[in-house]
Formats: C-alpha cells, sequence, structure tokens
C-alpha cells in the first residue's frame, strides 16, 4: 500500500519472473467448453480415461450410466487429485470447476466450466503432447466403443405398404458367435483372419488411396447359415448392424442419404439381394443406350422412377464406397440364395471381395451342432451320420430342430437325426428307381 504503483508493478513482475524461472512444472488445462458452448472433446476423452485408469488413487468417483452404455462408468468428481504413470514419467491429473461466462449470440451467460489441470516436469513438454495426449485419445476412443450399446438400425416400415425412408433402432444383442456357428472350421478360421486384417488396415486403405470398406457376399440354400454368421461377424467385430431393405427406399438419392446416416464399424447387410432389386436393369439401361429412342429411354427411366426403385447402378455406386464409407470402416454383406442369378457387375473383385459359399451341412458343421445342441464330442452313431450326409442334403438349420426337439437327450437326438436321414435317403433312392438324376433327386 505505501509503493508507488509503477515501483509496485516492477517488482511484482520481477519477483513473478523469478519464481517461473525457479518452476520446474508445467501445466495443460482442459475446459469442459471452448468459447460458444461447443464441447471440448479431449475434455471427453480425458473424463474417460480417468476414469477409467486412476479408479484405484481417487477418493471421490463418480458413477453413473449413459444412455447408450451397456456398462457403468466412472468419472472423477472435481477437487481430485490423481497421478498417472506414463512411459517411465509421471503425470498428475487434478479437476476443477469455475464460473465461466461464454457469449452467444450477442447475450452472455454464466455457467459451470469443469476442467482438468495436467502437471508434469518440463522436461516431459514433447513426450507429453507427441504421446502421452494421443494416447489418452485413443484409449478413450476404445474404452467408448467397448461401452456402447451396439444397435441394429433398419429402414423397414413397420406398417406394411409404408416407405420408411429413415433408420430405426433397437439395441442389437444375438446370441450367434464363431463359436456357435456350424460351419467348416477351415473356412471360420479364414473368415476371421480376414476381418481381422480388414479392421486393423486403416493406414494402408488411406495409403492405397481406397475407400475403407469390404464387401462380403454370402449365398447357399435358406438355413445353412448366412444370417447367423452376420450376427456372428457384428459380434467378432463389436460392430452395429445396418439391416438395409432396398425395396423400402424410394430412390438413389434416397439411399445415398440413408447410407450417409451409417456410422463408422459398421455392417451394412442386404439380405436377398436377387430379390430386392431389378437385376436386369442395367442391361436394358445398356440396350436402351444401344437400340431406343431416347423417348423410350426416358420412358424406362421415368418408370423406374415411378416404381421408385434403387437401380442396379445406385447399389454399385453404393459398393464402391462413394457413399458408404464416409468416416470408418464398413462392412457391406450381401445375401442370396441364387448367386446365379447376380449381374457380374455386382460379382467383381472390389465389390463383393469375399465370396462365402455356406452349404448343406457337412461332418465338422455337423460335430459342432452336436455339440453345441447335445453337450456331446464323440457318440457311436456318429459313422452312420458321416455316410449319410453327403448322400441326403440336410441344412444346419434342420439338423439344429431337430437337436432343439430332444431336450439335450443325446442319444434321442442323434438316434432322431438318423432317422431322418434314413427317411430321406428312401426318398432319394425311390426317385433314382424312377430315372431322376442324382442331383435333381436329391435337391427335390
Ligand atoms: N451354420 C449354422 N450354424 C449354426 N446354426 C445354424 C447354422 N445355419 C442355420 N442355423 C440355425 O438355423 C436357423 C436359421 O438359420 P439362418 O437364418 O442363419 O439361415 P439363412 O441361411 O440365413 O436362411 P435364409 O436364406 O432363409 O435367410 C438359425 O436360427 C440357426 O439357429
Amino acid at each position: 500500500d505505501f509503493l508507488p504503483p509503477v515501483v509496485y508493478q516492477y517488482l511484482k513482475c520481477i519477483i513473478s519472473n523469478s519464481f517461473t524461472a525457479l518452476q520446474t512444472n508445467v501445466s495443460i488445462v482442459i475446459e469442459e467448453f471452448e468459447s460458444c458452448l461447443n464441447t471440448n472433446e479431449i475434455f471427453e476423452a480425458v473424463q474417460t480415461y480417468l476414469g477409467s485408469q486412476c479408479i484405484s488413487s481417487a477418493r471421490v468417483l463418480k458413477l453413473s450410466k449413459p444412455n447408450n452404455f451397456k456398462n457403468l462408468t466412472f468419472t472423477m468428481s472435481t477437487d481430485q487429485i490423481v497421478e498417472d504413470t506414463f512411459e517411465g514419467f509421471k503425470v498428475k491429473w487434478s479437476s476443477h470447476c469455475v464460473e465461466k461466462n461464454i457469449s452467444m449470440g450477442g447475450y452472455s451467460r454464466s455457467l459451470e466450466n469443469r476442467y482438468f489441470k495436467l502437471s508434469f516436469h518440463q522436461k516431459y513438454k514433447e513426450k507429453v503432447h507427441s504421446s502421452y495426449i494421443p494416447y489418452i485419445n485413443e484409449v478413450a476412443q476404445r474404452i467408448k466403443f467397448k461401452n456402447k450399446q451396439r444397435k441394429i438400425y433398419t429402414n423397414k416400415s413397420l406398417e406394411e405398404g409404408r416407405r420408411y425412408g429413415l433408420w430405426s433402432n433397437v439395441p442389437f444383442s444375438h446370441p450367434s458367435t464363431f463359436d456357435t456357428l456350424a460351419i467348416d472350421p477351415v473356412l471360420k478360421k479364414d473368415i476371421k483372419a480376414d476381418l481381422t486384417k480388414f479392421v486393423q488396415r486403416s493406414e494402408y486403405y488411406n495409403r492405397v488411396g481406397r475407400a475403407w470398406k469390404r464387401g462380403y457376399l454370402l449365398y447357399g440354400p435358406p438355413g445353412t447359415g448366412k444370417t447367423s454368421l452376420i450376427a456372428a461377424v457384428a459380434n467378432f467385430l463389436e460392430f452395429d448392424i445396418y439391416d438395409l431393405e432396398l425395396t423400402a427406399v424410394a430412390s438413389n438419392s434416397q439411399l445415398r442419404k440413408l447410407l450417409i446416416s451409417t456410422s463408422s464399424k459398421s455392417v451394412i447387410v442386404v439380405e436377398d439381394i436377387d430379390c430386392s432389386l431389378d437385376l436386369s436393369d442395367r442391361v436394358k439401361e445398356q440396350n436402351v443406350e444401344v437400340n431406343n429412342t431416347e423417348d423410350e429411354a426416358n420412358s424406362i427411366k421415368c418408370n423406374r422412377r415411378v416404381k421408385g426403385t434403387v437401380s442396379l447402378s445406385g447399389v454399385l455406386n453404393f459398393v464402391d464406397g462413394l457413399w458408404s464409407s464416409c468416416g470408418g470402416e464398413r462392412l457391406i454383406i450381401f445375401t442370396t440364395n441364387h448367386k446365379e442369378k447376380l449381374d457380374q457387375a455386382l460379382l467383381r473383385p472390389g465389390r463383393m471381395d469375399k465370396h462365402i459359399n455356406l452349404t448343406y451341412c457337412e461332418i465338422e458343421a455337423f460335430k459342432m451342432l452336436a455339440k453345441n445342441y447335445l453337450g456331446i464330442n464323440k457318440h457311436h452313431l456318429m459313422k452312420e451320420v458321416e455316410v449319410m450326409l453327403p448322400v441326403i442334403k440336410m441344412t444346419p438349420a434342420d439338423i439344429g430342430e431337430i437337436f432343439m426337439s430332444c431336450d439335450e437327450d443325446a442319444d434321442l437326438g442323434m438316434k432322431k437325426v438318423l432317422e431322418k436321414m434314413v427317411s430321406l435317403k428312401k426318398i432319394v433312392d425311390s426317385k433314382l428307381h424312377h430315372g431322376i438324376q442324382v442331383e435333381d433327386a436329391v435337391e427335390d
């Protein structure tokens, strides 16, 4: 009070500078809101990270269950301090809350602004910037992804005959996994390896300039596990599913809108593609250009618009990744019972990267079903089943149904299945006897 203001300021400045020079710690402040109420993503990341990493050292934690999360989550309460260790050095985190004036649209408003303060020795400044902060972000994304309640989205109308045009969703929890799936073990291993490679190759797709997406075509008779495989894939990757019903999409532009609104880390499924798309329209379009007059060409195109259906070229654009891979990785799966009906354009590599044939039940798949449904690894009737399986055609769905009806009674299950096989074989034999070709007889 006795010093003249100029002298006071001068002395204050000298003292403060000397203390700063002596100080070895530096701090980073991470606020919840940036100006104009924009949430600060790194604040959320730190909050998630600290909630998971520092449970043991914080004295007060907040427990909550956000709407979209499967699990309970911890967050650090205000005025807490925790320590963390990264690559051999220590950092200190503290959480605070202050009133902050934020201006919005010409007027200002005061609100609670939480912030985290990260303190560490200045010699680690570079490491904190280049490694620790990105590491926190990465861990937080991983935790968020793991915690997120997965969903299955559909664009199908709940009311019959009405075009829905938007995604509606419900939580996704299908029990099918690669362990419960009865398919050839070599194929199973191959699919799992392909999926694992795909999700780890973000850098690679970037480098070669390709959209980060992969197309699968699942084909085979009904009941061989196409839908079950899709559920197993989504569970394996922990992705959401978008069940796209093409007949409920009014136009190519609506298809585009639907695809843009899908999230990354998702499986987009089009079941029974041969039934949902007029696959001859590409041929029509080509013929139109070569043979028909402009009027006729227009009338066909208008017709299609009146029908309001998606064209093959719309679907090709979608699989080419133009509209389906804005952002992160996406798997596109088509299923069909009739691969031969599909347009070659749809089948070429790059569009359908992997063609997966799901066949009638073979012995390895049968053993898996017996293990899952009846809890057995071997049985004295297994040899007979092995002889019968290539002769008759039974799907895993058929066999599963019989096993289900036997209430886990292994002997009864095996006996019933074998009886069914014997009766099917008799039918096949009688048809052969009447001169029907082997393939047709079995197929019938
Ligand atoms: N390979 C399989 N492994 C385990 N279970 C299977 C398998 N295939 C079929 N199932 C059982 O049969 C039922 C029907 O199978 P799913 O719907 O997956 O067949 P699909 O090939 O998709 O048939 P569709 O072509 O008619 O849609 C499923 O509920 C599942 O329990």
